[in-house]
């Protein structure tokens, strides 16, 4: 039985989504947002992590959570800080909105480089796995490019993980298509019970809802 590692989920149950907002009302958003954290805590625990939920407001669910209103990057340095990784005792960040991110895809985090980086396809951080002391994150914009710079600017040992399931982060309504055609989940029943179903025609498939 190998050891657990412990596993990072920022969620921000309070206005999450917001990309989704000509799609999703603010409650569905909620709903949505919920059943993707779901997912990915039992995908990860699956996969063998410990998860803790890093949220800006309690969650009331039954798993580990540190509740840290402050904004993204802060609150994941601040917990970078408090569990202070190294060789042994590393500290995964993964994103609560991979709706596709599935327990075989999760455990391709846990290689032996200082960092792991699983790339989001617009150029964010969907998942990294810290050993390094050092690193810290700066979420936002293309922050795989700044996290991997700050990697080696520290002569980190770095490993990118090239996985489909883990770089499709659910922001905007075209990638709840993905959620359709890949998921298998929460977030994939959430969709098909709130009407959504895949439209084909010339080039790619979209969602339409069905009312
Ligand atoms: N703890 C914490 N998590 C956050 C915060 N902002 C975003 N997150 C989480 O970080 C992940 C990536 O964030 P985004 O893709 O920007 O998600 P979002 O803020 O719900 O969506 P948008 O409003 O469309 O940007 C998601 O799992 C969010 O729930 C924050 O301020 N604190
Ligand atoms: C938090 C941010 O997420 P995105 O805006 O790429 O979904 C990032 O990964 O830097």
């Amino acid at each position: 039985m190998t050891d657990h590692v412990d596993a990072l989920v920022p969620f921000s149950p309070d206005r999450p989504k917001t990309r989704l907002s000509d799609t999703l009302s603010p409650a569905e958003r909620r709903d949505f947002a919920d059943a993707m954290v779901t997912d990915v805590l039992a995908a990860l625990e699956v996969a063998g992590f410990a998860p803790r939920v890093l949220t800006t407001e309690p969650t009331g669910r039954d798993v580990p959570e540190t509740v840290d209103d402050r904004p993204l990057t802060e609150a994941v340095n601040a917990a970078l800080d408090a569990h202070d990784p190294g060789p042994e005792s590393p500290l995964a960040i993964v994103m609560a909105d991979l709706a596709l991110a599935t327990p075989r895809a999760l455990a391709r985090l846990r290689g032996s480089a200082d960092v792991v980086i699983a790339p989001g396809r617009g150029g964010g951080t969907n998942a990294l796995l810290v050993r390094h002391p050092e690193f810290r994150v700066d979420y936002h914009g293309a922050s795989v490019l700044d996290h991997l710079r700050a990697a080696r600017d520290l002569g980190a040992s770095v490993r990118e993980v090239d996985s489909r399931r883990l770089a499709t982060d659910i922001d905007e309504r075209e990638d709840l298509a993905e959620v359709l055609l890949a998921g298998d989940g929460a977030a994939r029943d959430w969709l098909v019970e709130a009407g959504f179903r895949l439209a084909t025609g010339d080039g790619r498939v979209t969602v339409v809802r069905e009312v």
